[in-house]
């Protein structure tokens, strides 16, 4: 699909959808409880589904209801790890990297005889050094480094070592799976823990679940640093309703321009105090030197004179790409550093933030693992691809709105992705934009 955009500035007031990390990690924990759980989600999208499909070949009950979910468990008997005795699950994670290394712990520990598929770039993204631990522990994974990817044999309780700086992905599917376990385990992780706010949103879903996670972060002195996860064997208690929270990732699309148009965006039915580390984007914001407004659930920013800065992204990947859509119009220079991790995203996005933001005309390089963005007062237009990412995509949506020219998108249907009211929203918002056929 092109996205057709005549660059208009936008402004409005939105209401934020379901938070994906959120809704992955509530739906997991509700279909591995000892009750049914209704979740209230007032949105979903192709990777909130793909873990839906993934529980559900595993044997629980996901209905769709009014407003959100209604998870019925899967039945006791493969909670127990019978379910190798009872079928062969295919669980297909579609192109949700979440869903993936979340789903093969959890497999794993339960004991399920699986075999995981996947598309787009998902079978290229990293699981080592998650799939090395799942074997030492028991497992065996046949089929690493693409898809079809087959599991047997149950995980043993115990400790499980990682590092900090490959995917917190890794840790939270460990530590999802952990309570299903015979035993108390440790999960070590060696080094700084980066995108470290993923990981509080996972223990805050299990200790809505009724599970507690321990944790001991020790600093030597010689420098290093280890964090040790305790988790007990324990069960899922259901809180019987759970409810998914806005989404801060996505609503940063809209606050970001804000700061870039002529008249203030409002994101309605965020938390303030969620435990995502997206909300960040709020910070930066300020940082750029936009004006920002919060109120009990909602933020709002304003346009002002905009300023570049620096800024590390170890714990943000995914504001990456709209931050420096506002980088390429602020004055001065940005430096956005740690960026190593956004090459193994759905696309490798360190190259194909630099490269579509050049398409449109901002001046952006790459340096090692930074992005150095200088300032341009407009941007010129064009055509760019999304790389099939949903944040490619909007991102040059957002960039459109500061162009002279038109701009196409093409593969603009990756934003099915994580956010598919996402050009239904831009429309609301006053942006022109004609979605045609390739
Ligand atoms: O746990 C999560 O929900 C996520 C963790 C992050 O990945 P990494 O930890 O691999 O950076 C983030 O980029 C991804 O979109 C969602
Ligand atoms: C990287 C992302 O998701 P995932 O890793 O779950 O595919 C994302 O949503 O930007």
């Amino acid at each position: 699909m092109i996205a057709h955009i005549h660059p208009t500035l936008l402004s409005g007031t939105i209401p934020a959808i379901a938070s994906k990390s959120v809704a992955h990690r509530l739906i997991i924990v509700a279909a591995l409880a000892n009750g049914d759980t209704h979740i209230k989600c007032n949105t979903t999208c192709a990777d909130i589904d793909a873990t839906i499909r993934c529980l559900t070949a595993l044997g629980a009950k996901i209905d769709a209801v009014d407003d959100g979910l209604m998870v019925k468990p899967m039945p006791k008997s493969v909670a127990f790890g019978l379910l190798r005795a009872l079928h062969h699950a295919t669980l297909d994670c579609g192109e949700s990297g979440s869903t993936l290394r979340f789903m093969l712990p959890v497999a794993c520990a339960l004991g399920a005889e699986a075999t995981f598929i996947g598309s787009g770039r998902l079978g290229e993204r990293p699981l080592s050094p998650l799939s090395e631990e799942l074997i030492a522990a028991g497992c065996e994974l046949e089929g690493l480094g693409g898809f079809p990817l087959k599991t047997s044999g149950r995980i043993r309780p115990g400790r499980f070592e990682l590092p900090g700086d490959v995917s917190s992905q890794y840790i939270t599917g460990l530590l999802l799976a952990a309570p299903l376990l015979d035993h108390p385990s440790e999960i070590v992780v060696n080094g700084r823990i980066e995108s470290r706010p993923y990981i509080n949103l996972t223990i805050q879903a299990m200790q809505t679940f009724g599970v507690d996670v321990y944790v001991d972060r020790r600093t030597p002195g010689d420098g290093t640093e280890v964090t040790v996860f305790t988790t007990e064997d324990d069960t899922y208690r259901t809180p019987h309703e759970a409810t998914v929270e806005g989404d801060w990732s996505n609503a940063a699309f809209w606050l970001c321009a804000g700061a870039l148009g002529r008249l203030p965006i409002k994101v309605d039915g965020l938390s303030l105090s969620s435990a995502q580390g997206d909300r960040n984007v709020l910070a930066a914001l300020s940082r750029f030197g936009a004006r920002i407004g919060r109120s009990t659930d909602a933020a709002i920013s304003r346009p002002d004179k905009l300023c570049g800065f620096e800024m590390s992204a170890k714990d943000i990947p995914d504001l990456v790409p709209i931050i420096a859509a506002v980088a390429s119009v602020a004055e001065g220079r940005t430096v956005i550093t740690d960026c190593a991790r956004l090459r193994i995203k759905e696309s490798d996005r360190l190259a194909t933030v630099a490269k579509e933001l050049s398409n449109l005309g901002a001046q952006i390089q790459i340096k090692r693992d930074a992005l150095i963005i200088d300032g341009v007062p407009q941007l010129i237009g064009g055509t760019v691809d999304s790389h099939n990412d949903h944040r490619i995509a909007m991102m040059a949506a957002i960039a459109a709105s500061r162009c002279e020219n038109d701009v196409y998108i093409k593969g603009a249907e990756a934003v099915n992705k994580s956010y598919p009211l996402f050009f239904d929203h831009y429309q609301e918002l006053g942006g022109m934009v004609e979605l045609t056929q390739e």
